[in-house]
């Protein structure tokens, strides 16, 4: 505790931000330097790398991930054993960067999502209106497993605040990247996607544009794709550059009623996951349309164009009919060019461009909001953003775990 104290009076702090996303690809690990605190923070990074995960990794958290029933026994062994991976792979990365764990001043970890319940998805009939949300790998085995000071388990305090303990990424886009000059939406199309809107920052008040930044998801970004690229090519996990999807051509009736759930058209903000936009999903809409034997390219081509049409959905509910503002993606389907023109397509009047032009590695920028969100619990003051039913609950999140 005498060395937290410590810390949160330096002028900077070296804090490696980690996160698990939901495509299972792997271990996103950044070292970052973080200067400040607050609206004053400055973030260098100074080494990113994602340890990919195993099959046989996959398979593990594939038993219980979003999914309804699973083996209890399972859930606790599997808490305990990420925690370790997790603490294999930072030391692994510290080891081939040269930076000793003694050199690191915390560590932040997001775990591992296996279960999103915000109310709206579950409506369990024993717990109406209960948001929760579920991470795994217990904090304590990385704190003692690397010897590194370790802030983890973030979403729990936003949901106990009132929000559905998602997306945070509000909190990292708005001490990081908001601006005077123009306009944002910063676009994370990871598993599911969703986008913080930034308006412009105002000379004096930061206080004021604060209160209309937010951050929501918009639906699906790459998972259902990546289920169906699994199922159909074994072996393989994603639609590289989207090629499958670019010799496809959209069914407009499996479409619509992909569409048609109530999601896309709900108030914003609003959170979601693969328990929602999973197979059974896409199977009822294929099913309804007698179009399980699509072939496909034309099925990729299909939920391209439904990830890109969730994220502008939501663009028009936040920013009105035409949207005009600069839109910088990150995530892995930024790298998806099949996407990134659906997306220009639909939002005519964006300016696209990726997050690397504001300083910031798409691939890292999540694994970096972790470290900002860590920097905040230590040093930093609860942030007010959002307004109305918008509100983002202001709050310092995450749980400390020493190492001894
Ligand atoms: N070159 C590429 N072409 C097409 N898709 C790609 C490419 N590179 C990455 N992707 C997609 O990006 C996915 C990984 O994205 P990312 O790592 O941002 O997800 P995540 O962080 O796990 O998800 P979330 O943000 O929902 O938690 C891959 O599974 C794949 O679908
Ligand atoms: C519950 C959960 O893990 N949600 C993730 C997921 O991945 C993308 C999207 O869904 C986002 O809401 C969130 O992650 C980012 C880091 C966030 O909280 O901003």
């Amino acid at each position: 505790m005498h060395r937290l104290a410590h810390l949160a009076r330096q002028p900077s702090r070296r804090i490696i931000g980690l996160m698990s996303g939901t495509s299972l690809d792997g271990l996103d690990v950044a070292l970052c330097r973080l200067h400040g605190h607050g609206t004053a923070t400055r973030l260098e990074l100074e080494h990113f790398a994602t340890v990919p995960y195993e099959e046989d990794f996959r398979r593990r958290v594939r038993q219980v991930f979003a999914r309804e029933q699973v083996s209890l026994e399972y859930l606790t062994l599997l808490h305990a054993w990420l925690g370790r991976e997790h603490a294999r792979m930072v030391l692994a990365c510290l080891h081939e960067w040269q930076v000793a764990p003694a050199e690191v001043d915390l560590l932040a970890s997001h775990g591992q999502t296996v279960y999103h319940a915000p109310a709206h998805q579950h409506q369990h009939p024993d717990f109406p209106g209960l948001n929760a949300t579920l991470q795994l790998g217990d904090a304590d085995h990385l704190a003692v497993g690397t010897g590194i000071i370790t802030i983890g388990d973030f979403r729990q305090k936003h949901v106990a605040a009132g929000g559905e303990g998602a997306p945070l990424a509000a909190y990292g886009d708005f001490l990081l990247l908001s601006s005077p000059a123009e306009e944002r939406l910063l676009l994370n199309l990871g598993g599911i996607a969703n986008f913080t809107y930034l308006p412009r920052t105002t000379t004096d008040a930061s206080s004021q544009h604060a209160s209309a930044a937010f951050s929501t998801d918009t639906g699906p970004g790459n998972t259902l794709l990546d289920t169906v690229v699994r199922a159909h090519f074994p072996g393989h996990s994603y639609d590289e550059d989207g090629r499958l999807a670019a010799a496809g051509t959209v069914h407009a009736t499996l479409l619509k009623e992909l569409l048609a759930h109530p999601f896309f058209t709900a108030p914003l903000p609003k959170t979601t996951g693969p328990e929602l936009f999973g197979p059974a999903y896409l199977q009822a809409a294929q099913a309804g349309t007698h179009t399980l034997g699509l072939p496909v390219e034309d099925l990729l081509a299909t939920l391209v164009e439904l990830s890109a049409t969730g994220v502008a959905r939501a663009a028009r509910l936040a920013l009105g009919e035409q949207p005009a503002v600069a839109v910088y993606a990150s995530g892995g389907g930024a790298h998806n060019p099949v996407l990134m023109a659906a997306l220009q397509r639909h939002l005519p009047a964006c300016r696209f461009a990726s997050t690397a032009a504001l300083g910031v590695a798409p691939d890292a920028k999540e694994a970096i909001l972790f470290a900002l969100l860590a920097n905040e619990a230590v040093a930093g003051q609860p942030l007010s953003m959002g307004a109305g039913r918008q509100r983002v609950p202001a709050v310092r999140m995450g749980k400390i775990s020493l190492p001894d």
